[in-house]
């Protein structure tokens, strides 16, 4: 099946189209700067109408059969990837709320191509789905709960499509079937996330409510004591100035300048003391929630690292392991650092759990589960 992969963020939208029965990746591209003036396009629907553009002649030798879109919120009501209609589309905008970096421009870009090919089926997968299996425990803040009722505060966890995939291909790789394979899945990108699995399944997940709690993210703080948003709003800043610096003004950006990891990497090796702190900051809470869900899950049979820093950053990786000798996690320092795009173990034979690295693809994972829904299966 020929599908049309959308990846809509917030002032971007990344697109594939691929064959399902092939893995082939026929086409690809990046819009940028959506919204922002400066020559990008204005909104969403004009990025769709340049994705429509460039895809032009491709589309003429061989017609798309269906869109399947990442959607990041799907709330508690969608557990599995969907066929879309009206009603879901306006299911999907009623969560807006909950993630307004990402589910508006996910609901345009739904809208857009209805509006362009309106016998097109759609598929909508949601980041949050492969979390709808944790434990109550788990996703409950302990906070009154007519918040939960009134406005659905709890933990959604979010990348859900990206743990799926890689913690699939972690089961494979060390020959154990996936429903019988705990482990902790770090995705490292610009977006941090950390995931218990038990019995292949999410029992537990660093982001919450929104994207914003866990780990220290690319912009993102990731946890920190809620009172200093109270005490910051008392000082006069605004929501809407609070929520920027969260999301857009924290994380490695506000403690090095920078959240690209590679420059990071480069400062610190070159004797920059502030991109040694953020190092050192950034690997030292994720290594406490790695050693924190080894026991949710009853002992992790892997570590698992990905995306683009998991695995693509060797010295990332060696700062996380360094500080988890307590669980007798040791690298092994070669294959460490070989470079390729596939699953591989980096521990040394003598480390108590092994450690991948495990490429994600979650455009492959969404035109496989696109062409599913399709099909009706
Ligand atoms: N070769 C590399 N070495 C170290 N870090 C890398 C490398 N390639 C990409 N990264 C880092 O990966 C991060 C982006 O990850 P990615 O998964 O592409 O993010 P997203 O999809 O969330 O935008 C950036 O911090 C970038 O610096
Ligand atoms: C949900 C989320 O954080 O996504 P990304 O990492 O793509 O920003
Ligand atoms: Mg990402």
């Amino acid at each position: 099946m020929r599908v049309l992969v959308i990846n809509s963020g917030s002032s971007s939208l990344k697109y594939q189209v691929r064959d399902t029965d092939t893995n082939e990746v026929a086409a690809n591209g990046l819009i940028d700067r959506i919204g922002e003036g400066a020559g990008g396009p204005a909104d969403h629907g004009e990025a769709m109408d340049q994705v429509a553009a460039a895809l032009e002649d491709e589309l003429a030798q061989r017609p798309l059969d269906a869109v399947g879109h990442r959607v990041v919120h799907g709330g508690e009501r969608f557990s599995e990837p969907v066929l879309i209609n009206n009603e879901i589309t306006r299911s999907i905008e009623r969560l807006n709320p909950l993630a307004p970096l990402h589910n508006p421009a996910n609901v345009l870009g739904i809208r857009a191509i209805a509006a362009k090919w309106p016998h097109m089926p759609q598929v909508a997968v949601f980041d949050t789905a492969f979390h709808r299996t944790l434990p109550e425990h788990a996703w409950r803040y302990a906070i009154p709960d007519e918040l939960y009722r009134q406005y659905g505060i709890r933990r959604y966890g979010f990348h859900g499509t990206s743990h799926q995939f890689v913690t699939g291909r972690a089961a494979e790789l060390l020959g154990v079937p996936v429903h019988a394979f705990n482990a902790v899945v770090a995705h490292l990108g610009n977006g941090v996330s950390l995931t218990a699995i038990q019995g292949g399944a999410s029992i537990d997940t660093s982001m919450g409510f929104t994207p914003l709690e866990g780990l220290v993210m690319g912009t993102r703080s990731g946890d920190v004591d809620p009172s200093i948003l109270i005490f910051l709003q008392r000082q006069g800043m605004s929501a809407q100035d609070i929520d920027t610096m969260l999301n857009k003004e924290s994380g490695l950006k506000a403690l090095f300048g920078d959240n690209d990891m590679r420059a990071i990497v480069d400062a610190a090796n070159a004797g920059n003391a502030r991109a040694t702190l953020a190092l050192e900051i950034a690997s030292y809470r994720l290594a406490k929630y790695i050693g924190g869900y080894h026991v949710a899950v009853g002992g992790a049979q892997a570590l698992v690292f990905t995306a683009g820093i998991g695995e693509n950053s060797a010295d990332f990786r060696a700062l996380v392991v360094s500080r988890l000798s307590a669980l007798g996690v040791k690298l092994d320092g070669a294959a460490n650092l070989v470079r390729s795009r596939e699953p591989r173990v980096v521990s040394a034979p003598d480390s108590l759990i092994p450690v991948l690295v495990v490429p994600t693809d979650e455009e492959q994972a969404i035109a496989e589960a696109t062409a599913a829904v399709v099909r009706g299966e």
